[in-house]
């Protein structure tokens, strides 16, 4: 369980993280998700105690980070994959990590088998592309077996297969009890990873729900419908309720009437023929612009290199 309480992060002026209340709990997956610059690197960052909060608190399992005397068994990280020593091979660099914890060099074999990387565990990790990075990463934050895992992007990089891989051992790892966090900038991504999702938006929390519930709120279902007579079956479905719109010759967009009511109700009135009818639902990734569309810090107009 990792617990953050009005925690808050300022960088001179700027306001990263915004005296934030959340609580990721065990047993499940927990997606982080929220816009370029929203705070989610800040908040895991603090809450591994690599960035002090400048006021508030955050928990892993009722205590701070730093108090972990033996962390890789408390906390899987992944934050950063390529602060990684470069000339040293990916095999050596897990034994070296291992050796600070006295964990055996077999389980850095394990590691190395589960993250996929056999075939490359005796290469320089400086010629490593950046998938081959991330599983990298990830063998190191796995490497302590920890209860708690915090994985900041972690399928960036990946190729299809390792996004499934990453999707499925984040659920396995979830299934046996440990707390798995994991950000994104993907709704799509989390909503088939996490089954509860926390949204940042400048600092802030916009949404703490179950990804269903999220969805639900932001989804603003309607109705493509064609038909004989539009003009009368306009004036039919705003009698019954609708938000009608036009949004061709002949074709309405209906809000507020689904799609079975609105084939009753015509079916009901005189030679009123219904061409065509269509529900349109929000995407996932629409669900979540339009949650977090007034808290996007760097929109499109604007250019990374602009940002900082
Ligand atoms: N060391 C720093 N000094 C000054 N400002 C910083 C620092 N680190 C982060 N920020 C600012 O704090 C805000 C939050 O950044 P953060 O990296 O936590 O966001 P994020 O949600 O992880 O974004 P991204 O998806 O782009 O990684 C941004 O405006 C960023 O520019």
């Amino acid at each position: 369980m990792i617990e953050a309480h009005s925690l808050t992060k300022r960088y001179g002026s700027k306001t990263a993280v915004d005296g934030i209340d959340f609580s990721v709990a065990a047993g499940r997956v927990t997606g982080f998700l929220g816009p370029n610059g929203a705070g989610k690197s800040t908040t895991m960052r603090m809450i591994v105690g690599l960035d002090r909060p400048t006021s508030g608190t955050v928990t892993i399992n009722g205590v701070s980070y730093a108090t972990f005397r033996a962390p890789l068994h408390e906390v899987g990280v992944l934050l950063d994959a390529k602060a990684v020593h470069p000339g040293r091979s990916a095999r050596n660099h897990l034994r070296a990590l291992a050796a600070t914890h006295r964990i055996r060099p077999a389980r850095v074999d394990e590691v190395i088998g589960l993250t996929g990387l056999d075939s490359v565990a005796d290469k320089r990790v400086n010629g490593f592309s950046l998938g081959m990075g991330q599983r990298l990463g990830l063998a190191a934050a796995l490497l302590g077996d920890p209860a708690t895992l915090i994985l900041d992007e972690p399928v960036n990089g990946l190729d299809p297969e390792g996004v499934m891989w990453v999707r499925q051992l984040a659920r396995g790892l979830a299934a046996e009890g440990r707390t798995v966090f994991l950000s994104s900038h993907l709704m799509s991504e989390m909503a088939q990873t996490a089954e509860h999702l926390i949204v940042l938006g400048r600092g802030r929390v916009l949404a703490d729900a179950p990804v269903s519930e999220i969805l639900a709120k932001a989804s603003d279902d309607s109705v493509l419908v064609r038909a004989s007579d539009a003009d009368r079956l306009n004036a039919l479905l705003v009698d019954h309720g609708g938000v009608v719109a036009h949004v061709e010759t002949g074709q309405l967009s209906v809000r507020g009437i689904a799609a079975p009511r609105i084939a009753e109700l015509a079916a009901a009135a005189e030679s009123l023929v219904i061409h065509e009818l269509t529900p349109v639902s929000k995407s996932l990734e629409e669900a979540y612009m339009q949650l977090t569309r007034d808290e996007v810090e760097y929109p499109a107009s604007q250019t990374r290199s602009e940002k900082r």
